[in-house]
């Protein structure tokens, strides 16, 4: 890698032997030639172009429809009312020019894995694309550790409801046993869910990206259920008035239902494992974002449609919605979308977080063994291992709580990072 390393390293800037301050900052401020590296990777050292049009479409979706849609929607509706559609849509309006920039840039720089890290290197410089890494890891570290122990207390529910299980699970086993006043809180379902994503994802990117493609299948099916069973509940009259609190509580509830579409640009780092990006990664990125509007706005316009947006629950909203219309199966219909929902967000999250690796370590940013593809599987294996560990370690002693804290912090950096 460094032969490599060197040769898309403008040699201008840092081959002049002066002082250690100067070249630092020449260091800090050089660009990515993007023609150079481009090449390299089109030369086959690692990666190899396995996902269609489909599984990249699919790989959006999985990365952005998680939990958000089933909680978020009765957490706004609760302020916005049945506005709450409108705040979906305004914020998937902005998500829609956030993902034509990536469309545009994917199809310009589309052999090399790296995402946001690669074109604010390229627009930019090293420095910023390093800063924009590290907020990106942050982010997805700690989410890949929240959104573990978020499935952890699912199984633990659904195994809860065999009657002799019930009330006899240990809290370490899932739950959580809490030390140093809640500080820390152990674990060891969350760690195994990790280490069994991360084994699939080393297994090859055609068996991660089939995972994905059926959880990702099902839990669209489910949404597209959930949605037809509803539209035979609603009562038009709970849509008027439709903005109860007036326009401003739809703004304010559009920056927090954002977080529903956060995802779509995992796309943008398969770049190097797309049969044909230059046309593949605008739509896998446009396509998925526009799926997730249409999926979005028709659960808000039915969940606000079945009840009025007063009596929404605010921790399980849609759940909570159809068992008080007696539509239990929907409910465990519901919950099943939840976990598939979790785990391709999950299974996406560490798969790009392995990329974007493998694209500082190929850029000499990271120590060399992040660069390395195993020959025969042709994925990132110490990077695939290294993250995995990290998030296994993070769900193994902290509960959601905690993470989620740290976590939206780190969103807010990344985003602003991304705006600027
Ligand atoms: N990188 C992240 N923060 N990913 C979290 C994705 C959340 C997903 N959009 C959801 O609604 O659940």
């Amino acid at each position: 890698m460094d032969g490599e390393d060197a040769h898309h390293r403008p040699s201008s800037s840092s081959s002049s032997g002066g002082p250690f301050l100067s070249g630092l900052c020449a260091a800090a401020l050089r660009r990515k030639p993007i023609s150079a590296r481009a090449s390299a990777a089109a030369s086959g050292e690692g990666l190899v172009r396995q996902l269609g049009v489909l599984e990249l479409v699919l790989l959006g979706i999985g990365a952005s429809i998680g939990a958000g849609i089933f909680v978020i929607t009765g957490t706004v509706a609760r302020d916005a009312g049945p506005g709450v559609t409108i705040s979906f849509a305004l914020a998937g309006a902005a998500c829609v020019l956030n993902a034509l920039c990536y469309a545009e840039l994917a199809s310009r720089f589309p052999a090399v894995v790296g995402g946001a890290y690669l074109y604010t290197y390229a627009a930019f410089n090293e420095l910023t694309a390093f800063l924009v890494f590290t907020q990106l890891m942050l982010d997805y570290h700690i989410g890949a550790a929240s959104i573990a122990r978020s499935l952890a207390s699912y199984f633990i529910q659904f195994l809860e409801l065999i009657p002799s299980v019930k009330g006899n699970v240990p809290s370490w086993i899932g739950h959580g046993e809490e030390f140093f006043g809640g500080v820390v809180s152990v674990n060891i379902l969350a760690p195994i869910l990790l280490v069994i994503l991360t084994v699939i994802l080393c297994r090859g990117v055609k068996e991660s990206s089939a995972v994905n493609t059926f959880m990702t299948t099902l839990k669209i099916i489910i949404v597209i259920v959930v949605v037809f069973a509803g539209v035979f509940e609603v009562d038009v009259s709970n849509w008027s008035p439709f903005m109860p609190n007036g326009f401003k509580a739809v703004v304010t509830g559009s920056t927090v239902v954002f977080f529903a579409y956060v995802g779509f640009d995992a796309v943008a780092n398969s770049a190097e494992e797309a049969k044909n990006p230059q046309r593949d990664l605008p739509i896998g990125i446009l396509g998925s974002l526009l799926a997730c509007v249409i999926l979005y706005v028709a659960v808000c316009l039915v969940i606000t449609g079945m009840l009025p947006y007063t009596l929404l629950g605010e921790d399980a909203p849609l759940a909570e919605a159809f068992s008080a219309k007696g539509l239990k199966f929907v409910t465990v219909l519901i919950s099943i979308g939840a976990v598939a929902g979790l785990t391709t967000t999950l299974l996406v999250g560490l798969y790009v977080q392995s990329r974007l690796y493998l694209g500082l370590g190929r850029d000499g940013l990271l120590p060399s063994i992040f660069s390395k593809v195993h020959p025969t599987l042709h994925t990132p294996l110490h990077s695939q291992i290294w993250v995995g560990c990290v998030a296994a370690v993070l769900a193994g002693l902290f509960n959601v709580h905690a993470l989620s804290h740290i976590l939206s912090v780190g969103t807010l950096a990344t985003r602003l990072y991304q705006l600027v």
